[in-house]
């Protein structure tokens, strides 16, 4: 039985593309309802032909990892964007949409952009050095000197990947000085914000030349911690993941336990203490959740 990638779905049907590049334009047999199934793009399915470049989906492999909004599955690797200015950096942003990759099971290379429109290369340093401290790949990048986009290439070969971050912080310039060939529509981020959504808005995986995929998704638009643990959320900080076995409680929350490595490491400015504080500010969140 033929197999594919599901790359695209709208309205019911899924695009499936074969290991020969074919296309085939299918619908899901009922079974899956009754499995509580949905196909998502990014899965690899069987299907069946029906002919004419129509099939059914019969069956859809195991996954890798699986996303909720945008809903995609097997992506490996998030791109997550944050532009530097307009609109200007916020790090509690940047950090909320780490804890959601980290949850997913996704790797992370962080990408800081519009490097051109800031003067003070001390704020980019800045920057990077948290997050290169923490534990994740840092790019600086502009699609309107060049700065950094090879970089951002090497990283998506061989893997799909998924761009994350905010509304207007240049996902889609950069998917397209990555990739001329893409042609993704971008717009200014008054007018988005006017219009109060994104330009994006289908997920669709696009092929790289370079062997790699990327989704083009309407970006990571729930970010709210329902459903998590207090002790997910602490390991889904590298850092902390990293020193907790050395505090003297296991669960510990890093927060008033005595003998906490991770507060003592913030103490030594070996754990950037903003990072910490967001951390402790998402905390409250989640357990103010698991009050109702
Ligand atoms: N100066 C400068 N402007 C940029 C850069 N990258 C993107 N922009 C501008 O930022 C605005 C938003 O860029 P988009 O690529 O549409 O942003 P996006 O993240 O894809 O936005 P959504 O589709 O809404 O999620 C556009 O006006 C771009 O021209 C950059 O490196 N430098
Ligand atoms: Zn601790």
């Amino acid at each position: 039985m033929p197999e594919g990638q599901i790359v695209r779905a709208v309205s019911g049907f899924y695009y499936v593309r074969t290991p020969e590049g074919e296309q085939v334009q299918c619908r899901a047999r009922g079974v899956f309802k009754k499995k509580n199934v949905t196909p998502l793009v990014g899965d690899l399915v069987r299907f069946d032909w029906t002919g004419d470049g129509q099939g059914f989906i019969t069956e859809v492999k195991p996954r890798k990892t699986q996303l909720i909004r945008p809903p995609i599955a097997n992506v490996e690797q998030a791109i997550v964007v944050s532009a530097l200015r307009e609109p200007a950096i916020q790090l509690m942003v940047l950090d909320r949409v780490l804890v959601h990759c980290e949850k997913a099971g996704l790797d992370v290379v962080i990408c800081l952009t519009k490097t051109d429109l800031v003067s003070d290369e001390e704020e980019i340093v800045r920057v990077r050095s948290i997050y290169e401290t923490a534990g994740y790949p840092v790019v600086a990048t502009s699609v309107v000197t060049g700065e950094g986009i090879d970089t951002v290439r090497q990283y998506l070969k061989g893997t799909l990947s998924v761009f994350a971050g905010q509304s207007g912080v240049g996902k889609s310039s950069l998917l397209n000085a990555i990739h001329p060939g893409f042609q993704l529509a971008t717009g200014s981020v008054s007018s988005k914000i006017g219009r109060g959504r994104h330009t994006t808005r289908t997920v669709e995986i696009l092929d790289l030349p370079d062997g790699g995929q990327v989704a083009d998704t309407p970006g990571f638009s729930q970010l709210t911690f329902q459903g998590m643990e207090a002790t997910d959320l602490s390991d889904c900080f590298p850092e902390f993941r990293l020193r907790s076995p050395d505090c003297r409680f296991r669960g510990c929350l890093h927060r008033n336990e005595p003998d906490c490595a991770v507060r003592s490491a913030v103490e030594k400015g070996e754990v950037d203490a903003g990072r910490y504080e967001h951390y402790l500010q998402f905390l409250q969140e989640v357990e103010a959740l698991r009050r109702y």
